[in-house]
């Protein structure tokens, strides 16, 4: 097998409980009428890591959510939350374990009518505790997202970003063990979804705390989460590293998903790209790992005699990893040159596609 490009890891479903899992869930089922909005869903999301679940709309996410926090009932399968199995309590041993479960939301689902310090604590007002005691754990929490000086301020005077940050103060007032986040950047610009993401990474990194992130956009999974799971209709297609899932996409959908942050072929030379005859073949040329970390093009020009030319692409870094992907232009005259430059790659455990041919598109 190609080392740089690892099979993703399932984890089938039965599989032993282990201690680290927060969340495990197993052969989960949910249909309505003939739609099944979950088909089997088993994944597990272990202890201070950052998984990210991806898919398109109507995809299962929110199901899985709601499956998640108890508001719906699989009509198979088991969701245990920290080992204990919650799909089949009733209302009131429910409430105990949602507390275990920090929410946010894409429209941030703050009290209008109360004061920041007063939104954060609301989740140990429901618990009882004294006001003393919630509003210095508010003062605390404000002071982890940045926003100490809003605490009196009311929702309406903030922006997208503060009251998400409002948000996330809540979701962690009651020391929840997971934090589910539901699209919780997809309202927000593109400057405030990074600053939103980069503190939920701090908070992860210095609270060790466990996140669950559902979303449809890849660039999301990309900055902060540790593992991806792609989900399509109702089923988990895909499953790993996220490095791994980006060097590697296996099905068409987390291919599709990630068409919008991958390098792709120019539409100018994909327009002119024929099957047929050509001046020069179009490659794709897929680098992760060492490949991507050594001098590949120089060494193919040493290497190889004959000229090729580099007409799109880049190296990309996710999770620390290198990942790229460039398309080379290569004289299609001489097959035995077009062979030995893909030989060489191949070798370097680069992947490689000819994607066809063009005429002249110099
Ligand atoms: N209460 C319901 N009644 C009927 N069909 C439903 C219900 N809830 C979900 N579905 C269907 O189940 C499928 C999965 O829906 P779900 O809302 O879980 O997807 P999603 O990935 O969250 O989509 P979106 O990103 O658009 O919210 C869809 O086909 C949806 O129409």
């Amino acid at each position: 097998m190609n080392q740089h490009f690892p099979a993703t890891a399932k984890i089938p479903v039965g599989t032993p409980e282990r201690p680290e899992d927060v969340v495990r869930l197993t052969g989960l089922k949910r249909r309505f009428g003939a739609t099944p909005a979950l088909d089997g869903v088993s994944l597990a999301v272990q202890k201070g890591e950052i998984l990210g679940i991806i898919g398109r709309s109507g995809a299962g996410k929110s199901t899985l959510i709601r499956c998640l926090n108890g508001l719906e009932r699989p009509d198979s399968g088991q969701v245990f939350i920290e080992g204990r199995e919650i799909s089949r309590l009733g209302e009131r041993e429910l409430q105990p374990l949602r507390r275990r479960i920090g929410m946010i939301f894409q429209h941030f689902n703050l009290l209008s009518a109360k004061t920041v310090e007063d939104n954060v604590a609301l989740p140990l007002k429901i618990e009882g505790h004294p006001r003393a005691e919630r509003l210095a754990r508010a003062a605390e929490l404000l002071e982890l997202v940045g926003l100490s000086e809003k605490a009196k301020a009311y929702p309406a005077s903030l922006s997208g970003g503060q009251k998400q940050r409002v948000g996330i103060a809540r979701a962690l007032a009651a020391r929840p063990a997971l934090l589910l986040s539901d699209e919780a950047t997809s309202a927000l610009d593109p400057e405030t979804t990074r600053s939103i993401l980069a503190l939920l990474k701090d908070i992860n990194r210095q609270l060790g705390l466990t996140i669950l992130l559902v979303t449809h956009e890849m660039e999301v999974i990309r900055s902060i989460a540790d593992r991806v799971a792609v989900i399509d209709a109702g089923r988990i297609v895909e499953e790993g590293p996220v490095w791994s899932v980006f060097a590697d996409p296996k099905s068409a959908i987390t291919q599709s998903l990630l068409g919008g942050i991958r390098p792709q072929l120019p539409a100018e030379i994909a327009r002119r790209l024929t099957q047929g005859a050509g001046t020069e073949a179009i490659l794709k040329i897929d680098v992760a790992g060492e490949a991507a970390r050594g001098p590949l093009l120089s060494d193919l020009a040493a290497a190889v005699p004959g000229s090729f030319r580099l007409v799109h692409g880049g190296i990309d870094y996710v999770q620390r990893q290198p990942v790229g992907t460039l398309f080379l232009a290569v004289p299609a005259a001489d097959a035995i040159h077009l062979e030995q430059v893909i030989a060489f790659l191949r070798a370097r455990e680069a992947r490689v596609e000819v994607l066809g041919h063009v005429a002249s598109f110099a």
